[in-house]
């Protein structure tokens, strides 16, 4: 299907379901520019609706979701678009946990406070869909070392790490310094 974005940028994708994925969600791959090359790049990217949808500026989902898209036409690759939203909690209990950021809790300890872990999420099923594409030899477009380490977990050969721009705002410099302090590999311009 053509795919536009808002900034003008336009590609063609192909959408591919699965049957039989390990947690039975709906999980998609968007095949992009030449896909079917060795070690494409591939971006596991997790459901945000506030932010990839509705343009929410409490994280920097939505240009990470776009940035992905360009990037991985541009050489070839697939976008996973993983249902996981919340980091794993779902949208209602996200929402809830913005509720207590706004109180003070940074996001971590907000999933903490509302019982759950501080990320819920496992890539089983996107290990499944990479083998299911013949694609186990892959760039990993993330800079989130649980991915990385997960999938090469699972068996997926992560050839090259490659780093994902960071889209700082006002709103959402609160998000990205805590991911700094859990590890993540980005650094921020922040003062
Ligand atoms: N629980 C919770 N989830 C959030 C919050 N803000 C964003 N998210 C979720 O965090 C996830 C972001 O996922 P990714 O875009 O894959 O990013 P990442 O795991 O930080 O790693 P990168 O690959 O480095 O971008 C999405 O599922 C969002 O819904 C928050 O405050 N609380
Ligand atoms: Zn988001």
């Amino acid at each position: 299907m053509p795919l536009r974005f808002a900034d003008g940028y336009a590609t063609s994708a192909r959408v591919l379901t699965f049957d039989g994925l390990v947690d039975e969600r709906e999980h998609l791959a968007i095949g992009l520019g030449d896909h079917r090359r060795p070690r494409p790049l591939v971006r596991p990217h997790s459901e945000c609706l506030t932010g990839d949808v509705l343009g929410s500026q409490r994280c920097d989902c939505g240009p990470q979701l776009r940035e992905a898209a360009e990037r991985i036409a541009d050489v070839g690759g697939y976008l996973l678009y993983l249902r996981q939203e919340g980091r794993g909690i779902g949208l209602y209990a996200k929402l809830d946990a913005y509720s207590l950021q706004d109180a003070g809790l940074d996001t971590f300890e907000a999933n903490l406070a509302l019982g759950h872990a501080e990320d819920e999420r496992d890539y089983a099923a996107a290990a499944q869909m990479l083998v299911a594409l013949g694609a186990t030899q892959v760039a990993l477009l993330t800079n989130n070392p649980d991915k990385v380490d997960q999938l090469r977990g699972l068996g997926i050969e992560v050839t090259d790490w490659v780093p994902t721009g960071v889209h700082l705002s006002a709103a959402n410099a609160g998000y990205l310094s805590a991911k700094v302090g859990r590890a993540h590999t980005l650094t921020l311009p922040l003062g």
